[in-house]
């Protein structure tokens, strides 16, 4: 069956549905892994966006679910180049058309994807519709596409209630804004007892606790939409807990102590994003995905400092705050997919609460 890919802009690219047969208009954004097509299309920061796989072939594993970064694939749609109909592999336990079908989830395959990208790098990001509808009528669909706004989306991917995984070593509270399992996982295996929050938990109930450190996940959306969040992580900052937070989490903070972010042109969302540390201009290839990112122009240094930078386009990628055990970042020290280079900061973290590296 054909579908469609309609842009704000007008363009409109054919190609084949798969997944769902339903319409859906959303943010349409690119990654340019090479590999982890899966711990993107199970990572809960892209609800609220559909996404665009630069690597051609897409599926030729199928789907492990040990491999998986939560429990569902998150994006409104998933738009391919070439997906595989052979997925072979001795892990393999089902194909991403079932998976993307049974969450209910329409996508596009068989267009040209780079041609997309360019669109989207050139125009920056934009929303779009993924429709089976041969008769779309241009006129009714773009103004809708300006109109749409993806709105509140963590309280759609943080867990319902508290889990803890247990561990001899440091307690930490981990603050589920949509959290990719690999954060809890990288905690856990270092020893750390992992209790996981809702993202509607408060200031007061976590500290009551008393963890030796406080992990902010990563998670969909504009940060600025989460605004009850932000004031109960501004508590968080004052309690002097060790704090470490990664991309959501880090933008969330900065809100919290007086920065600002913006949307940036087209995000950075891929596995080869190199950040360089400020601190010994030692530069690591990382795994990203963001839309939005901290303003540093006017940051007050009494509060935070800058940490890392991306080499590319030298937008910030994370924070040292000043006297206090706070370090956020931008990009994915827990990989999944992508390089593991920044997993030392999670031992980093470990180290601020006391702990032996
Ligand atoms: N991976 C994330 O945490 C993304 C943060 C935020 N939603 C952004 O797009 O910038």
């Amino acid at each position: 069956m054909k579908a469609f890919l309609i842009l704000e802009d007008g363009h409109v690219f054919t190609g084949t549905s798969i997944g769902a047969k339903k319409e859906v208009i959303s943010e349409i954004v690119f990654n340019t892994s090479m590999t982890g097509y899966l711990e993107v299309l199970t990572d809960p920061s892209y609800a609220g966006q559909a996404v665009c796989m630069t690597y051609p072939l897409i599926g030729n594993y199928g789907i492990c679910y040990e491999d998986t970064e939560s429990l569902r694939p998150w994006p409104d749609g998933y738009i391919v180049r070439e997906l595989s109909r052979t997925p072979s592999n001795f892990r393999c336990e089902d194909t991403i058309q079932n998976f993307l079908k049974r969450f209910d989830i329409p996508g596009i395959a068989g267009i040209d994807t780079r041609a997309l990208t360019r669109i989207l790098r050139e125009k920056g990001t934009m929303n779009g519709m993924i429709t089976t509808d041969e008769n779309y009528d241009l006129d009714t669909i773009i103004p809708r596409l300006k109109a749409y706004t993806t709105g509140k989306v963590v309280e759609k991917v943080t867990c319902s209630e508290k889990k803890v995984l247990k561990g001899s070593g440091k307690k930490v509270a981990l603050l589920d804004l949509g959290a990719k399992n690999n954060i809890a996982k990288s905690l856990n295996k270092r020893g750390c007892e992992v209790t996981i929050y809702p993202a509607s938990t408060t200031a007061e109930e976590i500290l009551a606790s008393n963890p030796d450190g406080i992990m902010l996940s990563n998670g969909p959306g504009d940060p600025k939409e989460c605004t009850e969040v932000i004031k109960e992580i501004r508590k968080l900052y004052e309690s002097d807990t060790p704090i470490f937070a990664i991309c959501l989490g880090h933008q969330l903070m900065a809100l919290a102590t007086g920065a600002d972010t913006h949307k940036m042109k087209y995000g950075h969302r891929g596995g080869n994003h190199p950040v360089k540390d400020l601190e010994t201009g030692r530069v690591y290839i990382s795994s990203q995905n963001h839309g939005y990112v901290v303003d540093t122009d006017n940051l007050d240094p009494k509060v935070a400092v800058p940490a890392f930078i991306n080499v590319n386009d030298g937008t910030n990628e994370g924070l040292k705050y000043t006297g206090k055990n706070i370090f956020t970042v931008q990009f994915h020290p827990e990989a999944c997919p992508g390089p593991q280079d920044s997993g030392y900061l999670f031992d980093r973290f470990i180290k601020m609460m006391g702990g032996e590296e």
